[in-house]
Formats: C-alpha cells, structure tokens, sequence
C-alpha cells in the first residue's frame, strides 16, 4: 500500500475540523494504512486545497454496526445523521476504520 501524504475532507467539515468539534473519521481499508504519530496535511476533496495539519492518534478497526453516540459527538453530528453519510460514502461497506486525529495547525 502507498503510504498517504495527505488526507481528504469534504469541504463542508473544514470548519469543524478547524474549532476542534470534529476529531474523527471514518473510512474505508484503502486509507487505513495511517501510523499513529504521523503528521500530515489536510486537503479539500473538492480542490485540494490545505487548510490545516494533524496528528494522527489511533487507528481503529470499527464496524458500521458498531456506531455509537460517541463516534457521532466526535463528527460533530448525530448518530442517524452519521449512519446515513457513511451509506452515502461507503454503500452497503460494514468494515470501516476509526481515525482519531489532532488538529495542529490552520
Ligand atoms: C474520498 C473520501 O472518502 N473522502 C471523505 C470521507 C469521509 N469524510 C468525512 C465524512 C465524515 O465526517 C467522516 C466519516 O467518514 O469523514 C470526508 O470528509 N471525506
């Protein structure tokens, strides 16, 4: 696997992102390859653009079934809220992976 350089987020959660309301994210096998400790930058999906660096903390196997109230406080959204982005991310995907981030700078 090709170790990743940066990672992605849909614009909309940028400003979550940057106040710290959103810690984690979800996501499928191809970006499960992060190492906890590893510094990286972080782009828009839609432009590329930076707007911030973090620190990966942990990465977690996690399966859909397994989402709770407080992976959804992590996103900064609801459970049902989460549960219909994942389906719309990643249709029909039951293994995801937990990304535990810091925000270091924006
Ligand atoms: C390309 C790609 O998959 N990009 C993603 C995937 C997920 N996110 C966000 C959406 C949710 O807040 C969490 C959970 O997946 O991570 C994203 O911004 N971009």
């Amino acid at each position: 696997m090709t170790p990743m350089s940066s990672i992605s987020f849909f614009e909309r959660f940028e400003a979550d992102i940057l106040s710290g309301r959103k810690t984690i994210t979800l996501r499928d096998e191809s970006e499960s390859g992060l190492v906890p400790g590893q510094e990286l930058p972080v782009v828009t999906f839609e432009q590329g653009r930076w707007f911030c660096d973090i620190r990966i903390l942990a990465v977690t196997p996690l399966a859909f079934s397994e989402l709770d109230e407080e992976h959804a406080q992590a996103e900064n959204m609801s459970l049902p809220e989460l549960k219909l982005l994942i389906g719309e991310i990643y249709p029909g995907l039951e293994q995801l992976y937990l990304i535990r981030f810091e925000l270091l700078q924006g």
